[in-house]
């Protein structure tokens, strides 16, 4: 496995065999009954001590992450914190999910001589799989609610991404865990991807990657719950009464922190006449800021993960261009880097109004009225989150009744954290609900007791 940029030889893994695959699963499923059954506060404290082992091997992690995704060391080093926070969080919500007593009385013709214990039992065996943008944070945050609820795990890592993954693993391998609780899998999503999602010892999917992907899972899968969390076009939404200062501090953040290659970040900007030119020419002179060049010097803009994704991102500006979008900065390519673009006047004709590009260039959709805004924003496909700025709070929660998206942010950008907030795709955004609550309840189901006393 090599870092991003293809220099440094970064470690080797093996791609499994569907054979090895297979016996992995087994080997998941078969100690299942015994982690379900295993003491829930020892459960919660495996979570605990490999929270403290990742924060021991931040700098080891950091290092890893910063050159398999091209992440800077600063990010990096964030990423890992989060993570041991989101899996202390987890364990401590994990203990206090206690089920309900319910008495058949307070339904009108109930009997109070029942009494119906609901316990919320593990669904069984895990799929877990994540993409490589947090190769740690957004494995964990699969991995710790469905260990703590007593599923055991089988986790694919993405391929520019597995050897962070296997050093987290390593991590949670060091706790007193039973070691077939979680199994590493290595390989292609391409060639193991299918035999996995529609393996029959595994009881759920939990999936976070592109859309065309997730879609591809959730109709292969049968009768077993899918979460998903998939692409995004996350407008922000710039009306003419905005703190414009605000504005573009929030939007240049969101739409070019980690090159633009975050789910959430903001990919298209729907602005008012009235305000445009102001807006772009303050995110203008912001974006020309931006520093550009390697991660290991830090530079706000890097290679993206590989070619085929500069190749993409170059080609939607591109078309843009021939269909009239005016560049306003950027527009440049040196290698995978593609430098900040701002293009300005770009219309529903063009790929990059409704495209994702997962790299660092933000459309800017010029309309006159509110009513425009929220047809364009609703048109897209995708429906991960939305921004609103204005200074009408009554105004921005009416809007941001009408946006068909899982969140809707006001005078911020899009994004996930805190972790344990729902994060929610509407529309091919997603599928069920993830953040840490959401997460334990996705991997568990109600078993009832009922005591005829
Ligand atoms: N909504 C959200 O929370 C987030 C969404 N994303 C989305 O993810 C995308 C970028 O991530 P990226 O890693 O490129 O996404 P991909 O969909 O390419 O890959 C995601 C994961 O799926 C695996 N995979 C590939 N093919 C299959 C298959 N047939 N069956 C099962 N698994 C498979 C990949 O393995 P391999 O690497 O081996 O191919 C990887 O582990 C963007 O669209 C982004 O918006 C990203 C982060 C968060
Ligand atoms: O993978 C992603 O892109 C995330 O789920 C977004 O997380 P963030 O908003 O914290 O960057």
């Amino acid at each position: 496995m090599y870092s991003v940029t293809g220099e440094t030889e970064l470690g080797k893994v093996s791609l499994m065999s569907q054979d090895e695959v297979n016996q992995a699963i087994q080997k998941a499923d078969s100690i299942q009954k015994h982690w379900k059954n295993y003491n829930l506060h020892d459960r919660a404290k495996i979570l605990h001590d490999w929270a403290d082992r990742l924060v021991e091997k931040q700098e080891d992690l950091a290092f890893m992450i910063s050159h398999e995704v091209g992440k800077g060391i600063a990010a990096a080093r964030k990423e890992v914190v989060r993570t041991a926070d989101l899996i202390r969080y987890t364990a401590e919500e994990g203990v206090r999910a206690q089920g309900d007593i319910m008495r058949g009385d307070s339904f009108k013709g109930g009997s109070s001589s029942k009494l119906a214990m609901v316990e919320q039992e593990p669904l069984g065996v895990v799929l877990a799989i994540s993409p490589f943008n947090y190769p740690v944070n957004l494995a964990a945050s699969k991995i710790a609610p469905a260990l703590v609820t007593g599923n055991t795990v089988v986790f694919k890592p993405a391929s520019q991404g597995t050897l962070s993954g296997k050093l987290m693993i390593e991590a949670l391998l060091e706790t007193n865990i039973p070691k077939e609780v979680i199994q590493f899998i290595t390989g292609k999503g391409s060639e193991i991807g299918d035999f996995l999602v529609t393996h029959p010892k595994i009881n759920m999917v939990t999936f976070t990657g592109s859309t065309k992907t997730g879609q591809a899972i959730a109709e292969k899968t049968r009768m077993i719950p899918v979460v998903l969390e998939l692409g995004g076009k996350d407008p922000a939404l710039v009306l003419k009464d905005a703190d414009l200062d605000l504005a573009v501090k929030q939007i240049v953040s969101g739409a070019f922190s980690y090159s633009g290659q975050r789910c959430t970040a903001i990919k298209r900007v729907l602005v008012q006449n009235e305000i445009a030119e102001d807006l772009v020419q303050k995110l203008k002179v912001e974006i020309e800021k931006l520093t550009v060049g390697s991660y290991k010097e830090e530079a706000d803009i890097s290679p993206l993960i590989n070619e085929q994704a500069a190749d993409y991102v170059e080609e939607l500006i591109q078309e843009a261009v021939e269909k009239g979008a005016r560049v306003a900065v950027g527009n440049k390519r040196k290698e995978n880097i593609i430098h900040p673009t701002l293009l300005d006047f770009v219309n529903e004709d063009m790929r990059v109004a409704w495209e994702e590009p997962f790299g660092p260039v933000l459309p800017i959709i010029r309309v006159q009225t509110e009513k425009e805004m929220i047809k364009l924003a609703n048109l897209s496909e995708y429906g991960l989150q939305a921004s609103i700025f204005t200074k009408d709070v009554q105004k921005a929660i009416e809007l941001g009744a009408e946006l068909e998206v899982g969140s809707v942010q006001l005078n911020a950008k899009t994004e996930r954290g805190p972790d344990h907030f729902p994060f929610i795709g509407a529309k091919s955004s997603g599928l069920g609900s993830q953040g840490v609550r959401r997460s334990i309840e996705s991997m568990t189901r109600d078993k009832l007791f009922v005591l005829n006393l």
